[in-house]
């Protein structure tokens, strides 16, 4: 990629336009600098770019090969060239005639077989016929994973609680006891049936967890009951069985689906079971429309690249190290924290593809919360601060509750003015000549709206995030598919383990000693070796 181009970017964005004067210039900036793409709108008129900046960052689109790095991503290309994998979530909602080739295997059968078996498991756990050890239906479902094999189905579900249906469920994550803890108070053994999710099946704390459901269980119902009251998804089948998970209750996905890309396979099981076989096959349709809009849309049009583009203009030309992520949809509570593992898991890199230091800023801070709560927490920042955050609303025309139409409107009344308080501001004057209730505008903020916030549009939402991360990594040039950056935690963690356990002494700094003393109660701090 020149770096011609990336000067044109960052030139332009230092005499970025107040967006104010792009409106009062332009009475069509709405329809000019918005796009629609299976049946999903994203507004980005509130944002800085203008025609001449917005050529620039394509140009830099086209540059970077973006159309030719995603068409090597769809056709199973090691693109993921650090751990020698295709990246293939795609593969997961393709159709079934489809033919996407692995080390010279169509992979496409694989997956429908798997998803016709998981969904089938699914509808029997539902229907009762997949039942507890006494013959009863189970009522509750705990989902054991962490991260990619949490957040997705934990998201997924509780955004289309409207549609759910089946047994209750529960997701615990977190190796401290308090999860688990909190979570089995509440159910039955004899009622509850768990799923172990872990790609590789090896992750500590899903298998900490994992061991202690399993001990409450046989405690309860004897050690025989621990067949019917288990089931594993995983990459890794031969673990799952030394677990003593049976094989027909184990249900594979491959090592070319990234954990946080993974809730379209059989990691997707808890949402099957929550919402049904014919609710999940239409979030994949969802995710699919969005793949093909990925695939077939002039880049100006692209919703995914567009994304990425304003993602870029923000953090390199305008040099914002946030993102700040605002449904307007309580349904999507987890939505921010899935796409900050999405986001940030696969774009928090400092070298490029070939290990060179980046010469660009990559991926941002990820957070945010449901409007309207996040008005009246964090949102103060966001307008009086001394940082610029771009703002990403989401929100959708109808809610599922139409005897509290009033509701509705309100949220839209309110995402609506969130966004116009971001732009306007509120001068000097207009604050009577208060300086405490004066709003600088020219903030940025974009929207995502669609119809319903149904499975198929879940699908798409999901979708769209996936390939935008995806375009805003092939920008700057970096693997968006691995994560090394989770690995020095988890060693270390396993190294100090005998330390906390009073086992082995400190091998550490005196920080760590002194806290590892004052933890355990041991008096004195031990001293580092
Ligand atoms: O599914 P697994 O193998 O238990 O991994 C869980 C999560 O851990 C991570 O590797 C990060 O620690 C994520 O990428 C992954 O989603």
């Amino acid at each position: 990629m020149s770096q011609t181009d990336w000067t044109d970017v960052k030139n332009l964005a230092a005499s970025a336009p107040d967006i104010r004067s792009l409106f009062t210039a332009d009475a069509d900036r709405f329809t000019r600098f918005s796009a629609h793409g299976a049946g999903i709108l994203l507004d980005y008129s509130k944002t800085s770019l203008t025609d001449e900046s917005l050529a620039a960052l394509l140009r830099l689109a086209r540059e970077a090969g973006v159309e030719t790095k995603r068409d090597a991503m769809f056709t199973g290309e090691i693109i993921n060239i650090t751990e020698q994998r295709a990246v293939l979530h795609t593969a997961l909602r393709a159709p079934a005639n489809a033919s996407i080739l692995v080390a010279g295997r169509n992979v496409v059968p694989d997956v429908w077989e798997t998803l016709d078996r998981f969904l089938t498991f699914a509808e029997a756990v539902r229907g009762g016929s997949i039942a507890a050890s006494d013959g009863k239906a189970f009522t509750d479902v705990v989902n054991i994973g962490i991260g990619g094999s949490d957040l997705g189905p934990a998201m997924v579900t509780g955004a289309l609680a409207p549609y759910h249906d089946g047994p209750h469920l529960h997701f615990v994550s977190n190796v401290d006891s308090a999860h688990l803890a909190d979570t089995l108070r509440e159910l039955d053994p004899a009622r509850t049936l768990f799923i172990v999710a872990s790609k590789t099946f090896t992750t500590v704390e899903t298998m900490t967890n994992a061991g202690s459901a399993r001990h409450w269980l046989a405690k309860a119902l004897g050690e025989d009951a621990v067949g019917a009251h288990f089931c594993a998804v995983s990459t890794a089948l031969d673990k799952c069985a030394a677990f003593g998970i049976a094989p027909d209750r184990i249900f594979g996905f491959w090592d070319w689906v990234g954990g946080r890309y993974s809730v379209w396979s059989s990691v997707g099981l808890p949402v099957a079971i929550a919402i049904g076989a014919t609710n999940f096959r239409a979030f994949l349709a969802g995710a699919r429309e969005m793949d093909e809009h990925f695939r077939t849309a002039p880049l100006e049009q692209n919703l995914p690249v567009l994304l990425a583009l304003v993602g870029v203009w923000h953090r390199d030309g305008l040099g914002y190290p946030a993102r700040a992520i605002l449904p307007y949809d309580q349904r999507l509570s987890r939505f921010a924290a899935y796409l900050q593992q999405l986001d940030m898991e696969s774009n928090g890199k400092r070298v490029t593809r070939e290990g060179e230091p980046v010469a660009h800023a990559t991926g941002p801070l990820v957070f945010g919360e449901p409007g309207t709560n996040g008005q009246h927490a964090f949102y103060q920042l966001i307008h009086q601060g001394t940082d610029v955050i771009p703002c990403e609303f989401y929100i959708a025309a109808q809610g599922h509750e139409p005897e509290l139409a009033a509701h509705h409107d309100l949220l839209i009344a309110n995402c609506l003015a969130q966004m116009q308080a971001l732009l306007l501001g509120r001068t000097l004057s207009e604050a009577g000549g208060n300086p405490h209730r004066v709003f600088p505008g020219n903030r940025p903020s974009l929207v995502t709206a669609y119809e319903k916030l149904d499975p198929a549009t879940m699908g798409k939402l999901i979708a769209l995030y996936e390939h935008r991360v995806f375009t805003e990594a092939a920008l700057w040039n970096i693997n968006a598919f691995d994560q090394w950056g989770v690995e020095l935690g988890k060693e270390l963690a396993t190294r100090l383990l005998p330390v906390v356990e009073g086992k082995q002494k400190a091998a550490a700094d005196s920080s760590t000693a002194g806290l590892v003393s004052f933890l355990r109660g041991s008096g004195a701090a031990p001293q580092p070796v």
